[in-house]
């Protein structure tokens, strides 16, 4: 038995489908165009694919792209000034800043300098905050994907066994929220865990975001389990997830293979989030199947 393939690429290009024809009736009935800007700071080879990825998905489906590249020596106070200025800017909807940033910055400072209205990453205090607690949120873009490719498999999470593997801010944590608030029971293993695989075999839903390549195995796996993959790792043989996808497939009912299955998702959530951001600052509806 081989598990389905969730096709993360193609559900993402199906979103971003939406997401366009959202944009260009915001534009024709309320000549109102979203605008995303995108802040890098530093030279990362593989945060510069990102971003230029991101930029071309934006122009894509209508939206405004901002695109700021800023020395790898930059102050924070310079930063802190260019992410007022966003702040300040009508035109500008939504803002990310790439990280992770240069040591010499404070992450937290910088994120939550970000108008929580205008923060498309759900990163700021006041947003995990409100989905922390159940309140209208902006939410984090690659749990929101997982969790859109999770209930398109399954329909309910309800009762389910969920084990989110990773506790960091971006990926764990918001993840373990939105599964929650869906009604799974959530259990969120890390580094310190004592017997992962045993955890594993209990798991009805299994989302991997612990950035080790391959570490995932198929014997840890319920049969039938819905695996997804948040990992990005480069390996001498490529890009490669945090699953072990030959293993684990033999005995998965569905896995997200990388790439090609959350990473679109992220790309596709972020401007699904600047879309919203729009909406809810101009008082329009917000289009549906956006937000969970
Ligand atoms: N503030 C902030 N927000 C982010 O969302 C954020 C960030 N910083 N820093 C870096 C990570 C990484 N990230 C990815 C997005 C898309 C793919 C993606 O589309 N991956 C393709 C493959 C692309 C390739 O070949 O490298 C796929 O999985 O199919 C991967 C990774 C967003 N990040």
């Amino acid at each position: 038995m081989s598990a389905d393939l969730i096709d993360g690429k193609a559900f993402a290009a199906a979103l971003r489908g939406r997401i366009a024809t959202a944009v260009a009736a915001m534009k024709a009935d309320h000549s109102v165009t979203p605008g995303l800007a995108v802040v890098l700071v530093g030279e990362d080879p593989a945060s510069s694919v990102y971003v230029r990825s991101k930029g071309k998905a934006t122009v894509e489906v209508g939206m405004e792209s901002f695109e700021h590249r800023l020395p790898p020596e930059t102050s924070q106070d310079d930063l802190l000034a260019l992410v007022a200025r966003l702040n300040g800017d009508a035109k500008v909807n939504g803002i990310l800043v790439q990280l992770p940033l240069p040591k010499h910055m404070d992450e937290a400072a910088v994120i939550n300098a970000i108008a929580p209205e205008k923060d498309v990453d759900g990163f700021t205090v006041l947003n995990a905050g409100r989905l922390a607690t159940g309140q209208k949120a902006m939410v984090p873009c690659t749990p929101l994907g997982c969790l859109m490719l999770l209930r398109d498999r399954l329909g309910s999470l309800a009762g389910k066994d969920a084990l989110v593997i990773g506790r960091s801010n971006i990926v764990g944590k918001p993840m373990a929220q939105l599964l929650l608030a869906d009604s799974a029971t959530v259990t969120v293993a890390h580094s310190r865990t004592e017997d992962l695989p045993d955890l594993c075999r209990r798991a009805d839903i299994v989302v991997a975001a612990v950035g080790r390549a391959r570490f995932v195995q198929g014997d840890w796996i319920k049969p039938g389990a819905t695996v997804i993959d948040v990992g990005i790792n480069r390996t001498e043989d490529g890009l490669v997830g945090d699953v072990d996808f030959e293993s684990v497939r033999q005995v998965a009912g569905a896995i997200t293979p990388v790439p090609g299955g959350v990473g679109p998702m992220t790309i596709a959530c972020l401007l699904a989030n600047t879309l919203t951001a729009t909406a809810r600052v101009n008082g329009l509806p917000e289009p549906e199947g956006l937000t969970p």
